[in-house]
């Protein structure tokens, strides 16, 4: 896979203040690659870094090769960028607003025409195409920013907070819309504030305190934070040689057994959470060495990208 965006050692300061601390980041032609982290982490600031808007303090950035802030118009029109807030012309039409960023790119009259009717079909906004951009919700609005940024069919898409306030089912299509792309072999440089997206990505990086916490697929952050998939039993009777017995089996690292009475008769229970490599591996094992032992229940836990998130940043 070839590198698409490299970047070494990234700071960027405003008035002394070190927002970006010194980022390593190498981004492969056709993934979504998905920038996670708090607001004012700096997600806008390496967006604008790496579509060649601000130059770095230190470090270097390279995308398709070549320093973004000395791109010339042909390498241009290889990048779409859809910024934060809304930047198109609020009294032209929807379509006349992607007709004018068609144009902007030198793209000529009977492509432009096809292209723009393409990509407001893609976004879903072809039957609006004359509506005044201002009369348009803040979804439509979003999704227009999203065809503007698109019709030039760039290679390299970058996408800041483009869910940003937007109800599920629209958030849903975005990534949806994302995923196309991808398959087409376009990479997609998408930041967000929403840290459940993060499973939507095919790879991820966490931007805390100036630096990547964490770089890689979400199954791979999810085993780093936890150190591996968990499974949780709970079984009748009092915590002890059960889960020494489970803690014994091959392919499980860490055991923790808790007592619980049920509430319906004060008999004890034991909740025994294993933290396996591979839990389609250990539970038929785990069932193996339990057998005659009373299960109530036996479920693989699939932690949220928020816990994944907080025991990444926490460390
Ligand atoms: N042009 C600028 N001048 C001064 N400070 C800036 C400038 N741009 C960004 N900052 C500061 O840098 C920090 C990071 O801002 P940035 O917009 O990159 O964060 P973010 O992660 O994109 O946040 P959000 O999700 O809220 O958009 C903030 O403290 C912000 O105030």
């Amino acid at each position: 896979m070839t590198d698409v965006i490299q970047a070494e050692g990234v700071a960027r300061s405003f008035g002394g203040e070190e927002v970006l601390k010194g980022v390593d980041l190498a981004v492969g032609e056709g993934e979504i690659f998905g920038l996670i982290g708090p607001s004012g982490a700096g997600k806008s600031t390496l967006v604008r870094l790496l579509t060649g808007y601000l130059r770095p303090s230190r470090g270097s950035v390279r995308v398709f090769g070549r320093d973004p802030a000395s791109f010339g118009a042909a390498d241009r029109r290889r990048i779409g960028f859809m910024p934060q807030g809304f930047v198109l012309y609020e009294g032209l039409s929807v379509r006349q607003n992607v007709n004018f960023a068609a144009g902007l790119y030198g793209m000529w009259l009977g492509k432009r025409r096809r292209r723009v009717r393409e990509v407001l079909e893609f976004t879903e906004l072809w039957k609006d195409r004359r509506k005044a951009a201002s009369k348009l919700s803040g979804g439509m609005q979003r999704r227009l920013q999203l065809a503007a940024a698109l019709v030039h069919e760039p290679q390299l898409l970058f996408v800041d907070e483009p869910t940003a306030n937007l109800d599920p089912i629209l958030r849903r299509k975005f990534w949806d819309g994302f995923g196309v792309l991808r398959d087409m072999g376009r990479t997609i440089f998408v930041t967000t504030q929403y840290v459940g997206e993060a499973e939507l990505c095919d790879r991820v990086g966490l931007l805390s305190g100036g630096v990547l916490a964490a770089v890689g697929t979400p199954e791979e952050l999810r085993r780093r934070a936890f150190g591996g998939e968990t499974i949780e039993l709970t079984l009748g009777g009092e915590p002890g040689r059960l889960g020494r017995q489970l803690g014994a089996l091959e392919g499980v690292g860490h055991v923790v057994e808790v007592r619980e009475e049920n509430p319906a008769d004060g008999a004890a229970t034991s909740v025994v959470r294993l933290v396996v490599e591979d839990a389609d591996v250990v539970l038929p094992r785990a069932f193996e060495a339990l057998r005659g032992a009373e299960v109530r229940s036996a479920d693989v836990i699939h932690p949220s990208f928020d816990e994944v998130f907080l025991r990444l940043v926490r460390g």
